[in-house]
């Protein structure tokens, strides 16, 4: 097995101003109509917790689970559904929140599915925005951070269900 580095990327300052933002973006293109949040997890559990509390909008808040890298740094591929919501989005304003778009097979998944829902909108809203590695063409309407490769973890985001619990964004250089 090869020694594992982590470097930081992005600081839980960093973070904590880009949610900020994001919280504002939302809460100005929505003004006093109900949100639903999806959140994605498990990753999305601290991303989803810090930007409702941005946002001004009237908002509820539902979770899906979802899962297809087990303990590797590449996809399998495979999505599996491993918890479905358990409010109907019919009629609603949804925003899928994620923490990282990668591949984007995880997204293209659930968006699809939702939209056979018919929800009245659809956006989705990432944390982090990892554009090497996209397989399909799937884009999100509210971006945090933008970074290019790189294996990243902390802040609910896991190498084989580790170090979600890091404040900050680190990125594993494998030596
Ligand atoms: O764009 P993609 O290549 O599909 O990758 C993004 C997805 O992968 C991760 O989930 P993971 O399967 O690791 O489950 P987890 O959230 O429980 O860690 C991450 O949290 C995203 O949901
Ligand atoms: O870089 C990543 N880190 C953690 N989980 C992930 N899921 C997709 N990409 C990543
Ligand atoms: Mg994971």
């Amino acid at each position: 097995m090869p020694e594992q580095t982590r470097r930081i990327l992005f600081s839980r300052d960093k973070i904590a101003r880009e949610i900020n933002r994001l919280g504002q973006e939302i809460s100005r293109d929505y003004g006093d109509e109900e949100i639903m949040l999806v959140g994605v997890l498990k990753g999305s559990f601290l991303f989803i917790a810090d930007l409702i509390r941005e946002i001004t909008s009237p908002s509820v808040v539902d979770f899906v689970r979802l899962a297809s890298y087990g303990s590797g740094t590449q996809t399998s591929g495979i999505i599996e559904f491993r918890k479905e919501l358990e409010m109907p989005i019919t009629g609603r304003n949804v925003i899928i929140v994620e923490d990282i778009v990668d591949s984007g097979y995880t997204l293209e998944c659930l968006y699809n599915k939702l939209l056979l829902q018919k929800p009245k909108s659809l956006k989705v809203c990432t944390l982090i925005d990892k554009r090497a590695r996209r397989e399909v063409e799937i884009e999100a309407d509210y971006v945090g951070i933008s970074m290019d490769d790189g294996f990243i973890i902390g802040y609910g985001l896991d190498h084989d269900e580790r170090y979600r619990n890091l404040p900050d964004i680190y990125v594993i250089e494998e030596e």
